[in-house]
């Protein structure tokens, strides 16, 4: 297939992904009605008798909010192999269309390609591969998807490199790619090693579009870990969380120590600085306002809210560097060895301005102690309820409350600073998090709003 390919036209390419988009998990704009979608990148990646495969851009346009650029690498076969039809884009029609479209990524010959591209050095046309110093790449290893998809789409290389391409693009540098490199560069043991990164000129704008690091295998990340624990606890009910054999403690403690190491080392690389408290309130309180005009349940809370901000603002100034900026059990993987930080994009509704804002490391410290909260409580709601139900949620918030204050432990025996001892500001972050993912939870999963409303009670009034 070529850039102005006449096999596939561009509007009826334009008119299928407006179609296809919508439905997938990673599309941010779920709820908004799409108007249009234009191609902004096509890039031939390979052609030939009855497959091809290119690399495309688009702008999606929406009635009442503003653009999103999205890439979609697409595959092209006149017969689709069964394992391929879930991903399909369009199939082949009375207009004249003799071939399926179907999702490039989802196809082991197409991830090959992108392998290739790696290990050559040599993308293809506009687009530009960076390889970190000292980092090799086997010229023909074989690609799969890797697992769920979930914001963005990565596949594995050779079981040596784990590949994400980046779905919905922000303009400009991604901060996984320049927190991952920074963390790279000072030897970070608590992060998988950044190896090459892929960018483009979109729209006039240098912009990230796709990553590759170490794939840790054998790993598992800490939120399936977590709900292991929490299950065994479950059953019954009246065994605390220290009595089962699958305490979590221990973890969360190593857990806690290696994500100080991380802000240790994210310091060192790009420095820190003072703020007031009361600008980080500030924000806080902008957030809540805008949170509480989309979700509707969030009303009740906002007096009670706002009053634990304002005593946060009171704190004092505070240190800011560069954090995660989303940290969860889902963004934590056990290998055999130690716990590995992964995905340091930043809550995906901020924009790439806020997200690469300064921040105070008890974000992120916030960040898992509702995962906690989250892991535990989900647990309770995933079971029939019963006669146990009330003695389980006592005993989900014990484990909660154990597994905090391991994490916290671990945290200040590697940093020398326990983010208790700010307990005001702390607590705010949790709030302010909590306040995140109810709109995230509305937007996504409305199933689980409670869960964060329920914290947001019990954090704001106790
Ligand atoms: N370096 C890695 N090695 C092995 N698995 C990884 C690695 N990085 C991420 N993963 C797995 O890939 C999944 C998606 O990664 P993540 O960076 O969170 O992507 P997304 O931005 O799509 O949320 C994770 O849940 C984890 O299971
Ligand atoms: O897609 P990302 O992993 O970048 O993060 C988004 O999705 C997360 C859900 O998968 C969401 O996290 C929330 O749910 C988790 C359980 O599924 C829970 O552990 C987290 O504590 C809770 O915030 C995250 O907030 C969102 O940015």
């Amino acid at each position: 297939m070529t850039e102005n390919d006449s096999r596939y036209p561009g509007a009826d390419l334009e008119a299928a992904l407006a179609r296809w988009l919508p439905r997938q998990r990673w599309f941010a704009a779920k709820g908004h009605t799409v108007t249009g979608v234009r191609i902004v990148l096509r890039q031939a990646l390979a052609e030939g008798p009855g497959f091809g495969a290119e690399h495309v851009l688009v702008a999606v346009d929406f009635e009442d909010t503003p653009e999103q650029i999205y890439q979609v690498p697409l595959g092209y076969r006149s017969h689709l192999p069964d394992e391929l039809t879930p991903w399909t884009v369009a199939t082949p029609d009375d207009a004249g269309h003799s071939v399926f479209v179907y999702d490039g990524l989802r196809d082991q010959e197409i991830i090959g390609l992108y392998a290739r591209s790696l290990s050559s050095g040599k993308p293809k046309g506009t687009v530009d591969l960076h390889t970190v110093p000292g980092s090799e790449f086997e010229m023909d290893v074989r690609g799969r998807p890797l697992g769920a998809e979930q914001s963005n789409t990565s596949v594995v290389l050779g079981e040596r490199l784990l590949l994400k391409m980046f779905r919905r693009l922000t303009l400009g540098i991604n901060p996984d790619v320049e927190l991952h490199l920074a963390l790279s560069e000072v030897g970070c043991r608590s992060v998988a090693p950044l190896r090459a990164w892929i960018d483009a000129d979109v729209e006039g704008v240098r912009t990230t579009l796709a990553m590759a690091q170490d794939f840790a295998a054998n790993s598992a990340d800490g939120w399936a870990m977590a709900l292991g624990s929490i299950r065994d606890l479950l059953i019954e009910g009246d065994l605390r969380a220290d009595e089962v054999g699958t305490d979590f403690a221990g973890e969360s403690y190593r857990m806690g120590t290696a994500v100080a190491e991380v802000h240790s080392d994210l310091a060192a690389a790009l420095g820190e600085s003072q703020r007031p408290a009361s600008g980080l309130a500030a924000a806080m309180s902008r957030r809540l306002e805008a949170a509480a005009a989309e979700v509707e349940e969030l009303a009740e809370f906002v007096p009670a809210i706002q009053a634990r901000f304002d005593e946060a603002a009171a704190v004092g100034p505070v240190t800011v560097q560069r954090i995660h900026g989303d940290l969860h059990l889902g963004q934590v993987l056990r290998t055999p060895e130690r716990w590995l930080l992964i995905d340091f994009e930043g809550e995906p509704a901020k924009s790439l301005v806020e997200r690469r804002h300064p921040d105070t490391p008890l974000r992120d410290v916030a960040g898992m102690l509702r995962s906690f909260d989250y892991a535990a409580h989900h647990s309770v709601r995933e079971r029939e309820p019963d006669t146990a139900t009330a003695q389980r949620e006592f005993r989900a918030r014990e484990w909660a409350e154990r597994n905090s204050a391991a994490f916290c432990d671990g945290y200040a025996a590697s940093s020398g600073s326990d983010p208790r001892d700010i307990g005001a500001l702390l607590r705010a972050y949790e709030i302010d998090k909590a306040v995140y993912e109810v709109v995230y939870e509305a937007r996504h999963r409305p199933a689980w709003l409670r869960l964060p409303l329920n914290a947001i009670r019990r954090l704001s009034q106790d």
